[in-house]
């Protein structure tokens, strides 16, 4: 048995729960399981507090009270413990994993990295949906001490990290591009449609997608924490925040888009990583690329990434994430890598 604190019940920590319910081992051609192993949630936090039961709250009923509406301490049946993880910590409620899925906060970390520095000081390992505690404290979380587990934090379901890694075992990369806010990619193509950006973006929040403040995808931000998360777990650098030339999506016109298309090109969110002889340069801008570029024929719902290398050739990967069920699904992914 594994038993699980989730720290943010929102559209990660909500589809999360869900897919918890429904893990399925059985035998057959199309088991979505655990590989056997007993997920149980013992402890969960959302905005309103935090709520716990060693015998395990069920996914599926605080999912649909989530889903609803509805506050955690609200839960019919559980024990309100305190509003945070080290509250559950001191309750001494025991758990085997963390989950940290709260909101960012790219200043100080926020809750989120309290409550991962809470858990990892109790000997706890985490799996993060949260990108801020990493970006801000790199070196001390994937330094020694309990796994920190982060895959959905870059792309969501695309598998970055593990395509770079497995890539430059025996490559160099020469330029790696890559668009990895599916928000921004979405509310251009909506703008390109003919939608004003306020309707794209309300849309793009539809989808739970979006940040709770979409300025966070639309000034580049979420990029750009993805962009140093991927350099500094691959590229053997230490960047941070302000290493990168952030430029958002917000000075692009519907007239810029069609003008592109017209020229046949199209403009995307772009994150690069080039090698320069005083390391790597990373930027975060919308770029024009020629329509037969693997990130130009991404559609509305697409993430992508394109590596360049010296003698691996052009490696490229995209994934359709139109909302936030496939990220929730590369947190259960890192959970069951991390239990298994
Ligand atoms: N939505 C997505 O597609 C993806 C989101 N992420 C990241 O995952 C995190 C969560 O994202 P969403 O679920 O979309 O956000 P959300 O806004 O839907 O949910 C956030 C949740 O955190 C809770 N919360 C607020 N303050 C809290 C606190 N102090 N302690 C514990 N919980 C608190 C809220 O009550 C809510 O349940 C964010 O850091 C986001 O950047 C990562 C990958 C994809
Ligand atoms: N807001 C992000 C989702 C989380 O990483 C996006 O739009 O890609």
């Amino acid at each position: 048995m594994t038993r699980l604190a989730i720290s943010g019940l929102g559209a990660i920590g909500g589809n999360l729960l869900h897919l918890i319910a429904t893990l399925d081992d059985s035998p057959g051609p199309d088991p979505r399981g655990g590989r056997g192993l007993d997920l149980r949630v013992v402890a969960a936090v959302d905005s309103s507090g935090a709520i716990v039961d060693a015998g395990g709250i069920d996914p599926a009923a605080l999912a649909a009270h989530k889903a609803a509406g509805g506050r955690a301490v609200d839960l019919p049946g559980v024990t309100v413990a305190g509003g945070t993880i080290a509250d559950v910590l001191a309750a001494g409620v025991e758990f085997d994993m963390l989950i940290e899925a709260g909101p960012g906060d790219l200043e100080t970390g926020g809750a989120g990295l309290v409550a991962v520095r809470a858990a990892r000081s109790a000997g706890i390992p985490v799996v993060l949906a949260a990108k801020a505690p990493l970006v801000l404290a790199w070196d001390e979380l994937t330094g020694p001490g309990p796994a920190v587990a982060y895959s959905a934090c870059v792309g969501g379901a695309l598998p970055t990290v593990t395509l770079l890694r497995a890539t430059l075992t025996s490559a160099r990369a020469t330029r790696i591009e890559a668009a990895l806010n599916g928000t921004s990619v979405y509310v251009l193509s909506l703008i390109e449609d003919g939608l004003s950006p306020a309707d794209a973006v309300a849309r793009a929040q539809a989808t739970g997608i979006a940040e709770p403040d979409p300025s966070f995808d639309l000034d580049g931000w979420d990029a750009a924490c993805k962009l140093v998360i991927l350099a500094n777990a691959t590229l053997g650098t230490r960047a941070r925040l302000s290493d990168v030339d952030r430029t958002g999506i917000t000075g692009v016109t519907r007239d810029d888009l069609l003008r592109a298309r017209a020229a046949g090109r199209r403009i995307v969110p772009l994150a690069t990583a080039v090698p320069g002889v005083d390391g790597w340069h990373l930027t975060v801008a919308p770029a024009e690329l020629p329509l037969d570029h693997p990130l130009a024929r991404m559609d509305a719902e697409e993430m992508g990434i394109v590596v360049h290398t010296d003698v691996a050739g052009r490696l490229s990967a995209t994934t359709r994430e139109p909302d936030a069920i496939p990220s929730a699904a590369a947190v259960l992914r890192d959970i069951i890598t991390l239990a298994g």
